[in-house]
């Protein structure tokens, strides 16, 4: 069953690197297909040519043009998945991550995350917290990350820069907000947000990162007026760009929007009035949204971010991911770092199943996710919420090439093997007691981006 390009996609591309071994990944159809004794070549320009087994061997080192002695062998307690996609990480509140989680949300942004933003307009500030979390992140697994900056456009063009350098794809959102209250100078006029956010726009896709693009970035609607949400979703429309915010994360913020907007029917009215909800908006929480506003959701294309550990952390809320996905709303996972306290995928997906059963436990009837859901919202179903599921999310031939290579008995490892494990157990196991040990390489679109080799050493 061997998949690969049409003769005249091969003709233009070689192959560079072919891994043979397990393959486990999520299709549309599946949330979880294990290919056992995979042939996988990925050409030069990072792309999946072809997706074979085993035994075709001989055949696809014809038809490819590589030697047998080239394929590089799995070990026995391996395999490859695909990247990790966190559809909502702030990567200044990095800076305080894991800790400063006693208050919830509006309290907490006035009492420890504007401050601290504010502080990014000091670049050698910026750029020290941003290599961190690019690195750390990437280490984690973290292929794609969907980023929130500051208002700061010189800094959050340095994410960018370094999200380049490390190899790792990211869309970037310099944050617009011209209202806040409490911390009076972390903010901008309605005019200055439009001209910066136009700048920030430009400049990015002046650089030509070929895995780095603009997003655009109203922080959420208490921290902007309609004029400047409605100049926002003006940009995005004109430029064809990425959206991301955040909606209906806590009750008091839902009140006060409510307060905020009375000519909108609900707070997803309030985006979707402003043209900010298409099909490449990636919204974070959602924990208090109707079936009304998912159907808005689900007919404009617009996706939820699921930030489970920011929401117990927070103490906000819990979302019945459940009633997204009967929805049909795409859904993806983040850490939303620093409300969540952790930058690992794995733990959202961890803390995603934790949510769902504490769901089942207030109502047996609720029909709890399984592993294998999960792990599809952590890979395909983030790379659908970011509106890349063309280039990324799972193995298919002419895909970019995003995956982790995953010992799951990774010498001085978390995780004990005591029998032998099929595939299904051992990405289980991986899921929930893994961590960046097990991570033994990430690539993304082909490159090696870990173990890095800048020079710094390993983190
Ligand atoms: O979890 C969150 N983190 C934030 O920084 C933020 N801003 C608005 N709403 C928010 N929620
Ligand atoms: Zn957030």
């Amino acid at each position: 069953m061997c998949r690969d390009m049409d003769s005249s996609e091969t003709s233009r591309t070689s192959v560079v690197f072919v891994h043979r071994g397990t393959f486990v990944h999520s299709t549309p159809e599946n949330a979880l297909q294990v290919m056992e004794d995979a042939l996988v070549g990925v050409d030069d320009r990072g792309k999946i040519a072809f997706i074979g087994e085993g035994k075709e061997l001989q055949k696809l080192s014809q038809v490819f043009g590589f030697s047998s002695s080239e394929v590089a062998q799995l070990e026995r307690h391996e395999f490859f998945m695909p990247g990790l996609v966190d559809t909502h990480i702030h990567a200044s509140q990095y800076s305080y991550v894991g800790t400063a989680l006693d208050m919830p949300l509006l309290q907490w942004l006035n009492t420890y995350t504007f401050p601290v933003e504010a502080c990014f307009k000091d670049l050698e500030f910026a750029q020290k917290v941003y290599t961190k979390v690019v690195r750390r992140t990437l280490r984690n697994g973290t292929t794609t990350a969907c980023y929130f900056a500051t208002i700061h456009t010189d800094a959050s063009l340095l994410l960018g820069q370094i999200a380049n350098d490390f190899g790792q794809r990211a869309l970037v959102g310099k944050v617009c907000m011209d209202r806040n209250s409490s911390v009076k100078h972390y903010k901008e006029t309605c005019q200055e947000s439009e001209d910066e956010a136009h700048r920030f726009i430009k400049e990015l896709l002046n650089k030509k990162y070929p895995l780095v693009k603009p997003v655009v970035t109203p922080r959420f609607a208490l921290s902007c007026s309609e004029d400047l949400l409605s100049k926002l979703g003006e940009i995005a429309k004109n430029n064809n760009l990425h959206i991301q915010s955040h909606i209906s994360e806590n009750t008091e913020e839902v009140t006060l929007v409510k307060e905020l907007f009375p000519d909108s029917e609900s707070y997803t009215d309030v985006y979707h009035k402003c043209n900010l909800l298409t099909g490449k908006t990636v919204m974070a929480h959602g924990c208090y949204l109707s079936d009304n506003e998912l159907d808005l959701f689900r007919e404009t294309g617009a996706s939820l971010s699921h930030c489970p550990n920011s929401n117990f952390s927070l103490c906000s809320g819990v979302l019945n991911v459940r009633n997204v996905l009967d929805h049909k709303v795409k859904c993806g996972l983040g850490t939303d770092v620093a409300g969540g306290y952790s930058s690992s995928v794995l733990d959202a997906v961890r803390k995603t199943l934790d949510a769902s059963k504490v769901l089942t436990i207030q109502d047996p009837e609720h029909n709890t996710l399984s592993f294998e859901e999960v792990f599809r919202l952590a890979t395909l179903g983030g790379s659908q919420a970011l509106s890349l599921d063309d280039q990324i999310g799972n193995f298919e031939v002419g895909k970019d090439f995003d995956a982790l290579r995953v010992n799951v008995a990774a010498p001085g490892g978390p995780i004990d093997l005591i029998q032998s494990d099929g595939p299904k157990i051992l990405l289980e196991k991986f899921l929930n007691l893994g961590d960046d040990r097990n991570i033994v390489e990430v690539f993304v679109a082909g490159r090696k981006v870990v173990p890095f080799t800048d020079g710094l050493g390993e983190i």
